[in-house]
């Protein structure tokens, strides 16, 4: 524990480390709290394919090295060799808190957790729900648990934001008794981001949140679409799994399921668990475009003339606009477009081919603003609906949560203190 000088007060500093897997990279912040100064911030990239890099800025400086990431468990190996190579932390027990992304939460988790053995088995038994995920989660807490026992460890559930979708949204058409005996539902995913990026959308709108309808598009190498009504997730591209939904960098998005079966005989696959694994791994991006999964990549190929390259990029537009028109529908009107995560945070063309696709509905992009990028709002003062480009800080929210559990376990105590009468 540390202690800091603010306007005069002295604070007590607390350091708490946040952890994001994602499939394609592994994410984390150090923050000073309560000040929330992010003291470092890393981001492991390329995780399992080629080019991989890793990058941490902290104060003032930045690290880059290009090493190869065959997998999370080497992207966590790295992660705590850095905290130490880098002087980041002068040992591991100065940090407090570890707040870990989960992605897979089921029917239970609707907010955070602090982590005991009960939660971590119920994390692995939701690994069916995210296979891509949960495992990589699982892996960063039981590391991190066993260095840092006494820290206080919190999961964060991209599912949790979705548990406000009504039925109607959430259920599927098949029995019923699959839902009650099963839980075969939609979850959706990025629940942390959307619900991020939501209220920075309204500040930036300079409006309430729950008198907006917005569609966020967190388009990273996983890549959903959520509606927002009310201040709340109201419907979501994601489903039982992050399998489906929208084209991904390489998960096939929406398939007849039909297509298994199918396949399975002309492949001769007999374990449905490869046919998903091609579904999951081999699709999308790189299966469309042949090239990488990677949008960067697979852009410039599309701008070199292949032809596989730009259908791959044609597939994925074509299907966040369709869901664009989707929720529009459902939501009975649209004020804003959030565009957020590796690729709606960074891809300038992407959002240009979105948007060029809804200028029938009078959707205007400013071009020097689309260019700048950055947090700000892309749309001209005349586009019918506004389009708004929001880095995501799912790490944020999940260190909030955890001074919330914090608070919460601090009112425990003193209730546990109050003398009985
Ligand atoms: N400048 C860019 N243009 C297009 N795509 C980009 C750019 N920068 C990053 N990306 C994409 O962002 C993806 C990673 O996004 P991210 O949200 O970090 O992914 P995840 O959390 O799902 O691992 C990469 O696969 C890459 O395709
Ligand atoms: C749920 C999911 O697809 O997450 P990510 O985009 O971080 O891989
Ligand atoms: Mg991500």
């Amino acid at each position: 524990m540390q202690y800091s000088e603010k306007k005069g007060a002295l604070l007590i500093m607390e350091k708490t480390l946040v952890i994001n897997s994602g499939s394609s990279s592994l994410k984390f912040k150090l923050y000073a709290i309560p000040t929330e100064e992010v003291l470092a911030s890393g981001l492991i990239d390329r995780i399992g394919i080629n080019g991989s890099s890793v990058t941490v800025k902290y104060a003032g400086k930045k690290y880059h090295e290009e090493v190869a990431i065959a997998d999370h468990a080497v992207a966590v190996e790295l992660l705590l060799e850095l905290l130490r190579k880098l002087h980041l932390i002068a040992s591991l027990d100065e940090i407090t808190a570890v707040g870990h992304r989960v992605v897979a939460g089921g029917e239970e988790f609707d907010h955070s957790v602090v982590i005991d053995d009960e939660v971590i088995r119920k994390i692995d038994d939701l690994s069916d729900m995210a296979r891509l995920h949960n495992p990589a989660n699982l892996l960063g807490i039981k590391i991190f648990k066993k260095l840092l026992p006494n820290a206080l460890a919190v999961a964060s559930f991209d599912t949790a934001y979705h548990h406000s979708m009504p039925a109607k949204n959430y259920l599927y058409s098949v029995p019923y008794e699959w839902y009650e005996k099963y839980g075969v539902r939609r979850y959706g995913a990025h629940g942390i981001s959307h619900r991020y990026v939501a209220r920075q959308a309204a500040a930036m709108l300079q409006r309430p949140l729950d008198e907006l309808k917005l569609i966020s598009c967190h388009l990273g190498a996983g890549a959903s679409l959520c509606a927002i009504k009310d201040g709340l997730s109201f419907d979501t591209t994601m489903g039982f799994t992050p399998l489906t939904g929208l084209t991904m960098a390489t998960r096939s998005g929406d398939v007849d399921v039909e297509l298994v079966n199918y396949m399975m005989k002309k492949l001769k696959i007999t374990d449905p668990d490869e046919m998903i694994s091609i579904l999951t791994k081999d699709s999308g991006l790189l299966g469309v475009s042949g090239v990488s999964s990677d949008m960067r990549d697979v852009i410039a190929a599309k701008e070199a003339g292949n032809e596989r390259a730009a259908m791959a990029v044609a597939l994925f537009v074509k299907n966040i606009v369709r869901y664009i028109g989707q929720y529009y529908v459902e939501m009975k009107g649209l004020d804003g477009i959030i565009f957020t995560a590796g690729i709606g945070e960074n891809s300038v063309p992407i959002r240009q081919m979105v948007c060029d696709e809804l200028a029938f509905m009078g959707v205007k992009l400013d071009p020097t603003a689309n260019a700048k990028g950055g947090e700000n709002i892309i749309s001209t003062p005349d586009s019918t609906i506004s389009v708004l480009c929001v880095p995501t800080d799912e790490e944020l929210m999940i260190s909030r949560d955890i001074e919330i559990i914090k608070l919460q376990q601090k009112e425990e105590l003193s209730q546990d203190e109050k003398p009985l009468l």
